[in-house]
């Protein structure tokens, strides 16, 4: 990612396109990305799902809604003020148009049916004209179409809240780890521990160790040296790219879901786990079609439902954002926050985090870098603060 920018970047073109280019980056480098954007003089289109991204280098957005492009002046947040006006202006047109062809019908009278029809398509061109006069950017508004209900993607994630258990949950004491074939990568002095309500967000470079950090957390690394305390119930909720490849191709999400948990409540498994897959967004034509036809984005739900039916005490998320859309980044945000165990995020995602680490007194801001864990950080923000000084002045250089 960091090559291909380099090289869109270099050429200074006139247009710049860009197509998620957060993915991935690691925060440093989208912060970085971000100062130098703001600075960039010339034409950039940006498709994100990172909203701090967005908020500091657009000064238009474009949203796809119901087949048509909107057109907003300003930043993400500008956006989303401007989308919540019209939706409810859309809802409330909608429910006049709707009570009158209503009544319309009652009257069994056609000639007022139509009428009713046409005078809506009327105005909404009148209006249209209008607003086009006005100068108002969304030029591509459609005319002569009756009031339609706003169509709204809600979407909700939840984990549920775990079993008690004694602390400490989860410690790595004073261990260090390398892999046998890479004797140039070691990790030294890592003395970290995670309990119920814990927030931690790991930090750091490229390459620096935060996967081999959450995967000797997960058990699924030995360290070399040092000792690891786990708690015999603990139950661990984890996501990675690598789970999302890992999930079984042939089988539908719902035949996935009921050989894991095959435990359900309620007459009907099936319709229990197809309830599940629909709060974390998966469309419900989806939930009998094999996983290998789904987007990344229908993955990762999958992988997130498991992992909510797993019924963990610890969540260890490794850049949970990268195929979600905004909605589901919020609706992840709002569950891991609710979310009474303990959470580990890897993410560049500084929206999220600042939303992760929220409460400073249960957060914690893990620093992977030069082969060891800082701890010290006094919040993610400072963290951030620091970051931005040191990118100004390479940007200005
Ligand atoms: N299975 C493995 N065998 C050997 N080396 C590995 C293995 N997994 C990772 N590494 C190396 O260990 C180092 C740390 O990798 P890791 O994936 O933990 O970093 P990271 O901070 O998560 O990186 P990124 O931000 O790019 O995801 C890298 O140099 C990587 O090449």
């Amino acid at each position: 990612m960091r090559i291909s920018l380099a090289r869109a970047l270099f050429v200074q073109p006139t247009l710049l396109l860009l197509d998620e280019p957060t993915n991935h980056l690691d925060l440093r480098a989208v912060l970085w990305l971000e100062e130098y954007l703001c600075r960039w003089k010339k034409t950039l289109v940006v498709v994100s799902h990172d909203r701090d991204f967005l908020n500091t280098v657009c000064t238009e957005i474009i949203h796809l809604h119901d087949q048509k492009l909107h057109f907003y002046r300003g930043n993400f947040d500008d956006f989303e003020s401007g989308y919540e006006q019209r939706r409810k202006e859309m809802n409330k047109k909608f429910e006049i148009y709707d009570k009158q062809v209503k009544a319309a019908k009652r009257s069994g009278n056609r000639v007022q049916q139509e009428k009713v029809k046409d005078r809506a398509k009327s105005n909404a061109a009148k209006e249209a004209s209008k607003n086009k006069a006005k100068g108002k950017v969304d030029e591509n508004e459609p005319v002569q179409e009756a009031p339609k209900k706003w169509r709204d993607y809600s979407v909700e994630f939840h984990f549920p809240e775990p079993t008690e258990l004694t602390p400490p949950l989860l410690q790595l004491i004073e261990i260090s780890f390398s892999y046998p074939n890479r004797p140039d990568f070691r990790l030294s002095n890592v003395d970290v521990g995670i309990d119920m309500g814990t927030r931690v967000a790991i930090v750091g470079p490229n390459g620096a160790g935060k996967s081999t950090l959450l995967n000797l957390l997960a058990g699924d690394l030995v360290p070399t040296e040092g000792e690891v305390r786990r708690s015999q119930k603990l139950r661990m909720g984890r996501y990675s790219q690598h789970f999302v490849d890992l999930l079984t191709m042939d089988e539908t999400p719902v035949q996935y879901l009921l050989r894991l948990h095959p435990y359900q409540e309620g007459l009907s498994k099936q319709e229990a786990v197809r309830a599940k897959l629909g709060k974390f967004g998966l469309p419900s034509h989806n939930h009998l079609t094999p996983i290998l036809k789904l987007s990344g984005g229908q993955k990762a739900r999958v992988v997130f439902t498991s992992i909510s039916m797993s019924k963990p005490h610890i969540l260890l998320l490794d850049e949970p954002t990268n195929h979600l859309d905004m909605q589901s980044i919020d609706a992840l945000a709002d569950a891991l926050d609710e979310f009474t165990g303990g959470v580990v995020l890897v993410s560049h995602d500084s929206r999220l985090i600042s939303r992760v680490c929220e409460d400073e007194e249960r957060s914690q801001v893990w620093v992977v870098d030069n082969g060891t864990v800082i701890t010290s950080v006094t919040s993610f923000d400072d963290y951030k603060e620091e970051l931005m000084k040191e990118i100004k002045a390479e940007v200005d250089e």
